[in-house]
């Protein structure tokens, strides 16, 4: 049985030294001559992992249709603004029917929808099986040398997130099914917003109990607005929801952490969003969300995602934000708000 694994970074990694270790075969496609060559000839991936040493029969290529032909699954571990566009230069070299597993987490680049809404509307249904997205609270630093691991196989078709739950399975690695597409993809981005509060906090200097307040709220907040998109509440206090989170938030592995962090202790977002380079998904995200809630939900209150916003799009300086949100006014805990 044969994996595609698009991406050759950090998460297209870890996901292909999980399935070479289930004895499945796997190929990244990669565009980056650098990380193609460590995996290939050093195998290693030194930019991400530096002390790394990969199995040989984990191989990269630039050649797209080498890695999709005879592939069974596809799996995505691009970030989520290069999606589409591999998608489509996937679609004209399918010749047998697959399973697409999404691994990003995010909003589509041009159209900001969810990614499995995105993989549907780029292939038709008898070119793929039952989409399925693959999420859950897992650094790829943490996973590449198998650590314990516990994600989600989700789809809408319980039996296809069942054999993607198999497929992944081993004895580091725990996959769940769930069918909640929606509450479980807007968990997963919604966290890297809250990620980069919680990285901004560290950087600021405050301290656990910042961290645990501003998880339990933003909690509260992305639950909420999961709901109105026709999440389920219980899938926010799961591994896509309330896990992820609690990952990301408190974890230096954590992009959108560092991110966040970098923020904080310039107390000013500018000098970051200018020189940035690396995958920071809650940078759009919080785009995302916080134009939606503008235009669609003009009552819906999210502090914590329109203080971040403030921050990285309009030059509002952390501390003030910080500030901003302890002295709003008083309320009852209540989820209703
Ligand atoms: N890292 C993690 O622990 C986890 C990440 N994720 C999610 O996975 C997604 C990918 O993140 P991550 O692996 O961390 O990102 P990385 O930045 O580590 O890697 C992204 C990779 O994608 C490559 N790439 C960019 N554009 C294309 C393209 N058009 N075709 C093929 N490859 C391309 C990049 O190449 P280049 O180096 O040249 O830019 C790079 O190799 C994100 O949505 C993230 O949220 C989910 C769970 C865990
Ligand atoms: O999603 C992740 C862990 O579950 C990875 O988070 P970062 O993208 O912030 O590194």
């Amino acid at each position: 049985m044969k994996a595609a694994i698009l991406g050759t970074g950090s998460w297209a990694t870890g996901l292909a030294r999980v399935l070479n270790d289930n004895g499945v075969e796997v190929l990244m496609y990669g565009v980056d001559d650098r990380e193609i060559e460590d995996i290939n000839v050093r195998h290693c991936n030194y930019k991400y992992f530096k002390n790394v040493k990969l199995e040989e029969s984990i191989r990269a290529t630039k050649n797209l249709p080498e890695v999709i032909e005879g592939a069974s699954y596809i799996i995505i571990t691009v970030p989520t603004q290069f999606v589409r566009s591999v998608l489509e230069e996937v679609k004209p070299l399918l010749k047998q029917k697959v399973t697409v597993i999404n691994a990003a987490k995010g909003f589509d680049m041009n159209t900001n929808m969810r990614i499995s809404d995105t993989i549907r509307s780029v292939f038709t249904k008898d070119e793929i099986n039952p989409v399925v997205s693959l999420i859950g609270p897992s650094h790829a630093e943490e996973v590449v040398i198998r650590m314990l691991t516990a994600v989600c196989a989700v789809s809408l078709d319980e039996k296809t997130a069942q054999d993607v739950q198999k497929l992944f399975s081993n004895d580091y690695l725990r996959v769940y099914t769930l069918t909640d597409e929606i509450g479980a993809e807007y968990g997963a981005a919604y966290k890297n917003v809250i990620a980069v509060a919680s990285g901004i906090l560290k950087g600021l200097g405050y301290g656990d109990n910042s961290r645990a307040a501003l998880i339990t709220r933003g909690l509260v907040e992305m639950t909420r607005y999961g709901m109105l998109k026709g999440g389920k509440a219980e899938t926010f206090f799961g591994l896509t929801g309330v896990g992820d989170l609690i990952v990301t938030c408190s974890s230096e592995h954590s992009r959108n952490f560092q991110a966040g962090k970098e923020i904080g202790l310039s107390d000013n977002a500018s000098d970051f969003m200018a020189g940035n380079q690396k995958t920071v998904e809650g940078i759009r995200t919080c785009k995302v969300i916080h134009d939606d809630i503008l235009k669609n939900y003009p009552d819906f209150e999210a502090p914590i995602t329109n203080c971040v916003y403030d921050v990285l799009y309009e030059n509002g300086k952390p501390s003030e934000k910080v500030k901003e949100l302890m002295n709003r006014a008083l309320k009852s805990e209540s989820i209703k708000g």
